[in-house]
């Protein structure tokens, strides 16, 4: 293991990563289409403005086909371990047999920092199909100081494939990931070993194999059954040694389509759409992008826009996805949604949109929370009453102070350590779209540093 490790310090240390923590804006399935999209008829990806884009998609998209039930994955992993390669590469090897259309590196990675560090900043959407489904896949950057667009990725997938160098073995955001990955509730992942082709001994592959399963009960995913396949994204995009190469995508794609889970869509639930990103488009309207995390929602249809200090009602009059129109968009469809009337600044990331009258936003509410240990990423020493970490909650990120519930004893020393489970009071500085069993995660300088539940909420906007 030694060997692994030091390995994987040199790798580290040889990476010359700026840092930069300027939050930046996730690319969504329509930001995608700001300087490409798909052109049916030449079979090409063409600059495009997003304008044009969507404006397009209202002239002539075709409509989006449910032949096959949609699931929404994507890659995770630390930085460097070949997440984007590996997106590359498996709409490579599907395109050969008509169910994708290849996305060069160039087109997810394609943001001028993006390319000017090698690293991916903004999470980005692709899709493809296999034999049996149709899937929406999410490349999330791992740099730990683009952590933000990982969790608001993450929250939008069904499942996940945790991407692992075997050169370095699991990373610190191999692990944070993995937390993060069952925090937001995704509750099976495959493994992909890659980079095999530089690593001539079976016994480190069978070492980072090992450890992976170990990793994975720890954060109570089923490290004895997920599967673990090891190949060479880079081999597979580049077209060259099958045996590591598209042979390992294709086992990927299998073990994705027999080990994740469809989840069972709550479309019996009032509509609810975290809005991931909003866009303008020049007379037509505002467009919010998101997952839909229940529920049903016809073109048509009366949305209320709730969190953030905003609640109002708009008309849906518009819902595309992947390009394609729609007449309904259903829990676990990855859709934007164009709404009458409603301005750019109106609506934000973080907050949602629901059936109205469905939910309401809240600015207190009351806790369980678990507070991850020095080993897990977080926090070295305890803190006390008043202290002020950022949560994030579904694409929300707000400030919170948090607190003992009223009555406890000695609430202004108490002192609360990493590693325990606590209960308490969330007071946000901003109100958000929130009830009980709401999940979050509370972070504070580029760490996570505890997650929760909500049990109680105290107060509403
Ligand atoms: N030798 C080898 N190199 C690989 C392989 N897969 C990816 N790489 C290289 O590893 C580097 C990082 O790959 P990326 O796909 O950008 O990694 P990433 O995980 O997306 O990185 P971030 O998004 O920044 O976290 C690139 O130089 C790739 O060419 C592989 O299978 N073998
Ligand atoms: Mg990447």
């Amino acid at each position: 293991m030694s060997m692994l490790r030091l390995a994987a310090q040199r790798t580290v240390a040889s990476r010359a990563i700026c840092s930069s923590t300027r939050a930046v804006r996730p690319l969504s399935l329509l930001a995608r289409g700001r300087s490409t999209a798909w052109n049916a008829s030449t079979r090409t990806f063409a600059p495009v403005p997003l304008n044009a884009t969507f404006r397009r998609g209202y002239a002539d998209a075709s409509k989006f086909s449910r032949a096959k039930p949609h699931m929404n994955i994507g890659t995770i992993g630390h930085v460097d371990h070949g997440k984007t390669t590996l997106t590359a590469a498996i709409t490579k090897v599907l395109s050969d047999s008509g169910d994708a259309q290849f996305t060069d590196y160039s087109q997810i990675d394609k943001a001028p920092e993006e390319k000017a560090r090698g690293i991916t900043i903004n999470s980005a959407h692709v899709e493809y199909e296999s034999g049996s489904r149709h899937y929406g896949h999410i490349d999330c950057p791992g740099h730990a100081d683009y952590i933000k667009n990982m969790i608001t990725g993450a929250a939008q997938m069904d499942g996940a494939i945790i991407v692992v160098s075997a050169t370095d073995g699991q990373m610190p955001q191999t692990r944070e990931h993995l937390l993060l990955a069952r925090q937001v509730g995704i509750k099976k992942l495959v493994v992909f070993i890659n980079k095999v082709d530089m690593v001539q001994d079976p016994e480190v592959l069978e070492l980072v194999d090992m450890e992976m399963r170990d990793l994975l009960s720890t954060y109570n995913f089923d490290g004895e059954n997920t599967p673990i396949i090891m190949g060479s994204a880079l081999a597979a995009l580049e077209g060259r040694d099958d045996e590591v190469g598209a042979t390992k995508i294709r086992e990927l794609v299998q073990a994705c389509d027999e080990w994740l889970d469809v989840p069972a869509r709550d479309l019996d639930k009032p509509f609810l759409m975290p809005v991931e990103d909003v866009f303008s488009i020049s007379g037509r309207g505002t467009v919010s992008t998101g997952r839909v995390e229940r529920g049903i929602a016809n073109k048509g249809d009366e949305v209320e826009i709730v969190g953030l200090g905003a609640s109002f009602k708009t008309t849906l009059t518009g819902i595309e996805m992947f390009h394609k129109e729609l007449d309904r968009g259903e829990a676990g469809d990855n859709m934007g949604c164009l709404l009458r009337g409603v301005k750019r600044e109106q609506i934000k990331r973080g907050q949602v949109l629901i059936a109205p009258g469905s939910m309401k936003a809240v600015k207190k509410f009351q806790a369980q929370i678990y507070v991850l240990t020095k080993d897990e990423g977080g926090r070295y020493t305890p803190f006390m009453s008043n202290y002020r970490p950022q949560l994030f909650l579904r694409t929300a990120d707000i400030t919170t102070s948090l607190s003992f519930p009223e009555g406890t004893p000695d609430a202004e020393e108490r002192m609360v350590m990493p590693g325990d489970n606590v209960e308490m009071v969330c007071d946000l500085v901003h109100d958000v779209a929130a009830e009980e069993g709401s999940r979050f995660t509370l972070r504070e300088g580029g760490k996570t540093i505890g997650t929760g539940i909500v049990t109680k909420v105290l107060e509403h906007a």
